[in-house]
C-alpha cells in the first residue's frame, strides 16, 4: 500500500542535479578535492541552513559523485552515541579513502543534541574529528547555540541558503511531469508561497494532494493546507482515522495531528478494541500499527522520510482493517475514546520520574556521562554506598537525599534484592566462568 515518498524518489543522486547551491557545491567539491589530495583544509565541514534546503541531499550526492559510502548518522539521538564513539574509533586507524571504497561521516541534526543530557557526545565528535582519516560532514539548522562553539571552531562552516522560487518551481514541475499529474500553474505558486523554500515541504504537500485527488489545483493545496494549520486533538484524529471512507482522508488525519507521533500510536493501540468489534479487523489493525511503530523507530534512527509510512500506517492502515468500510450499510460505531493507560499511570509516577532524573543528570554532572550510562552503570552501585557527603558534594536537595536513602531503607526493610547485589553476583559469576 506504501508508496516510495517523493522526497525520496526525486532526491537528487549527483551534485548536477540540485538546483542553486552552486557556491555551496563549489566548496563542498573543493574540500573534498583537498583531501583525496591528502591534505584537508579542514577535517570536517558544518552545512547549516533551515529545514529543506538540501544538506542531507548535498552530502548523499557527494559520496555518489565521488563514489565513497556515506556512513550517516543522527546526532541528535542519544542512541548513536556509542556508535560515534566506535567511529571515531575505526575512523582514526582503518583505511585510506582511497582503498576498495572510501567513506564520509555524515552527522545530521548536531544541533539537536542535548548537551545537557549527553555530555558525552560533543566530545565525542570532537573527538571524531581530531582523529579521522574520513572526510566528515555535519549538519545543522541552527549551529550557533554556544554549546556548540567549539564544533564550530573545528569545522568548516558553509550556509546552505533556503531555496529561491525559480529553483522549487522546477523541483515541483519535474514531479508533476514524471508522474504525469495535472498541476495548475497556480497551485505550484501556492505550494512555493506556502513553503517558504523548504523543498521537503513543498514536495510533501505536492504529494498528499496529488494522491488524494489525482490533480492539483490551487483550490485543493489551499484547502490541504488550512487543513494541516487547523491541527486535530486526539480525540478528533482518532475519529476521523476510524471513520474515514478513503486511505487519503486517514492520512490526511495523522499528519495534522496535533499529538506526536510516539503518544499517537499509544492512543490507537488503546482504542483499537472499542472501535472495532470483530476480532480480524482489530488483528489487523494491530498488524498496521506495530509496522508503524517499527518505521517511527527508524526514522528516527537514521531517515526521516521513512515517516511517510509510519503516515500510511498508521492512517490508512488503521482505518482500512476494518472490513466491509465504505460499503453500502457500513455505518461508523460511535464509540467514546479513551485516554491511553500507559500515560495515566506514567502521569502517576511522574514525581518519582522527575526526581530520579535529577539525579541522575547531578551525577552525571560530576563524572561527564549520559544519564543512560549512569542509570545503568553507577546507580546500582551507588545507591548502595551512598552517604550524606556525596549528597552534599553532588548538590542534592533535601528531597532527593531523602529519596535515595529511603529506596535503600525499603530494599532492607522488605528483603528486596538490592541491584547491585545482584549485578555484584553476576558480575562474579560471569567472571568466575571465564
Ligand atoms: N537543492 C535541491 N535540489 C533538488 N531537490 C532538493 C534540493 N534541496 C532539497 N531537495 C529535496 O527536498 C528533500 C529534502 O531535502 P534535505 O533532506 O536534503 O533537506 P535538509 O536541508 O537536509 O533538511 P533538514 O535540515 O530538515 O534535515 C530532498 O529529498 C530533495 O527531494
Amino acid at each position: 500500500m506504501s508508496r516510495v515518498p517523493w522526497i525520496i524518489k526525486y532526491r537528487p543522486k549527483s551534485l548536477n542535479e540540485i538546483e542553486n547551491q552552486d557556491d555551496v557545491k563549489e566548496q563542498v567539491k573543493q574540500w573534498m578535492d583537498s583531501w583525496l589530495k591528502g591534505k584537508p583544509e579542514a577535517k570536517a565541514i558544518l552545512l547549516y541552513g533551515p529545514p529543506g534546503s538540501g544538506k542531507t541531499t548535498l552530502a548523499l550526492a557527494l559520496a555518489r559523485d565521488y563514489k565513497m559510502e556515506l556512513l550517516e548518522m543522527n546526532a541528535s539521538d542519544s542512541r548513536n552515541l556509542t556508535a560515534i564513539k566506535n567511529i571515531a574509533e575505526r575512523a582514526a586507524t582503518s583505511g585510506s579513502l582511497f582503498g576498495t571504497r572510501g567513506k564520509i561521516i555524515f552527522l545530521d541534526e548536531v544541533d539537536g543534541i542535548n548537551t545537557k543530557e549527553d555530555t558525552g557526545a560533543i566530545p565525542a565528535i570532537l573527538e571524531l574529528i581530531q582523529k579521522t582519516k574520513y572526510p566528515v560532514i555535519m549538519a545543522a539548522n541552527d549551529p550557533w547555540d554556544p554549546s556548540l562553539r567549539e564544533l564550530r571552531n573545528s569545522a568548516k562552516m558553509i550556509e546552505v541558503k533556503k531555496l529561491g522560487k525559480y529553483a522549487l518551481k522546477r523541483i515541483l514541475t519535474k514531479i508533476c511531469q514524471n508522474e504525469k499529474i495535472e498541476c495548475e500553474d497556480e497551485a505550484l505558486s501556492s505550494i512555493i508561497d506556502l513553503s517558504d523554500g523548504d523543498a521537503r515541504y513543498a514536495i510533501n504537500i505536492l504529494q498528499s494532494v496529488a494522491e488524494g485527488y489525482k490533480k492539483v489545483t490551487k483550490k485543493l493545496v489551499e484547502e490541504i493546507s488550512r487543513r494541516k494549520e487547523s491541527e486535530l486533538d486526539p480525540f478528533e484524529t482518532l475519529r476521523s482515522v476510524f471513520w474515514a471512507k478513503y486511505a487519503w482522508q486517514a492520512k490526511n488525519a495523522v499528519t495534522s495531528s496535533q499529538v506526536d507521533y510516539d503518544l499517537l500510536i499509544k492512543w490507537f493501540s488503546e482504542n483499537i478494541p472499542l472501535q472495532y468489534s470483530n476480532m480480524e479487523d482489530v488483528w489487523r489493525a494491530y498488524d498496521a500499527l506495530s509496522r508503524a511503530s517499527i518505521f517511527l523507530t527508524r526514522a528516527k534512527l537514521s531517515d526521516w522520510g521513512l515517516l511517510s509510512y509510519v503516515f500510511d500506517l498508521m492512517g490508512p492502515g488503521v482505518a482500512l482493517a476494518e472490513k466491509g468500510k465504505g460499503k453500502p450499510g457500513w455505518k461508523a460505531k460511535w464509540v467514546k475514546y479513551q485516554f491511553p493507560q500507559t500515560i495515566q499511570l506514567l502521569s502517576k509516577t511522574k514525581e518519582t520520574r522527575e526526581m530520579m532524573n535529577s539525579i541522575l543528570e547531578k551525577i552525571g554532572k560530576k563524572m561527564h556521562s549520559s544519564t543512560q550510562k549512569v542509570l545503568n552503570d553507577v546507580y546500582p552501585f551507588f545507591t548502595q554506598y551512598y552517604n550524606e557527603k556525596m549528597g552534599e558534594k553532588l548538590d542534592f536537595s533535601p528531597r532527593e537525599r531523602e529519596y535515595v536513602i529511603n529506596l535503600r531503607g525499603r530494599r532492607e526493610e522488605t528483603g528486596e534484592q538490592p541491584e547491585e547485589k545482584r549485578t555484584k553476583r553476576y558480575y562474579k559469576r560471569n567472571t568466575r566462568r571465564t
